[in-house]
């Protein structure tokens, strides 16, 4: 089953195009497939964890990341759209400091490769979306950061015209700064 693989502005951060197989009855795809993506992104992965999460729209998640045991992250939308974005906050990357976002939703069902190291959040477009992604490191809480959404710095353009959902962690005040994170390194 061949990926289409899309480069980002982010050169490990990769777009995913499954081949999807529509017929009278609906659809089917191989959502992964480890021979082929391995083959499609000339990398080697080893996913650990399966995760998924629904929220509301206007849930920001993110940006998160974790500092040790760092998680590689394919993710995908199997209801409804979110902008999905990957922030590179590797000091010594020539791209640290920019990020990457892409539609992901039902209808596309496009993924994105987010390597380890960098930061990872989402916005709900839809009335609610359903989330999933394989991780390639455990969940280690005490290792998890968060940077803030609206980071001056990186000035994401989410595309929402309102302020959006956010847990406390990841409030203004509560998340750190890009200029916070990297001043740490
Ligand atoms: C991430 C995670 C969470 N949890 C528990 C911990 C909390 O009791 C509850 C909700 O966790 P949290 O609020 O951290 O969930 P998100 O805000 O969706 O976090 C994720 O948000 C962005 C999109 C990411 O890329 C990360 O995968 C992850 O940080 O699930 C677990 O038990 N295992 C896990 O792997």
């Amino acid at each position: 089953m061949p990926y289409q693989v899309k480069n980002t502005n982010i050169a490990d951060v990769l777009l995913l195009e499954p081949k999807v197989f529509g017929d009278e009855r609906g659809f089917f795809y191989e959502s992964f497939n480890q021979r082929d993506f391995e083959a499609a992104t000339g990398l080697s992965v080893h996913f650990v964890q399966d995760n998924h999460s629904r929220s509301h729209q206007s849930v920001l998640r993110g940006l998160h990341f974790q500092t040790q045991h760092p998680q590689g992250k394919l993710v995908r939308v199997i209801a409804g759209e979110v902008f999905d974005v990957a922030v590179d906050i590797r000091p010594e990357s020539p791209t640290c400091g920019q990020w990457t976002g892409h539609l992901l939703s039902a209808s596309n069902k496009h993924q994105l490769w987010v390597p380890p190291g960098l930061a990872h959040g989402f916005v709900v477009l839809s009335e609610n979306a359903e989330f999933l992604y394989k991780t390639t490191d455990y969940y280690h809480p005490e290792y998890e950061q968060s940077i803030v959404w609206n980071d001056p710095d990186l000035n994401i353009q989410w595309p929402i015209n309102s302020e959006p959902s956010l847990a406390a962690k990841d409030q203004p005040g509560a998340a750190m700064t890009m200029a916070q994170w990297l001043a740490k390194q």
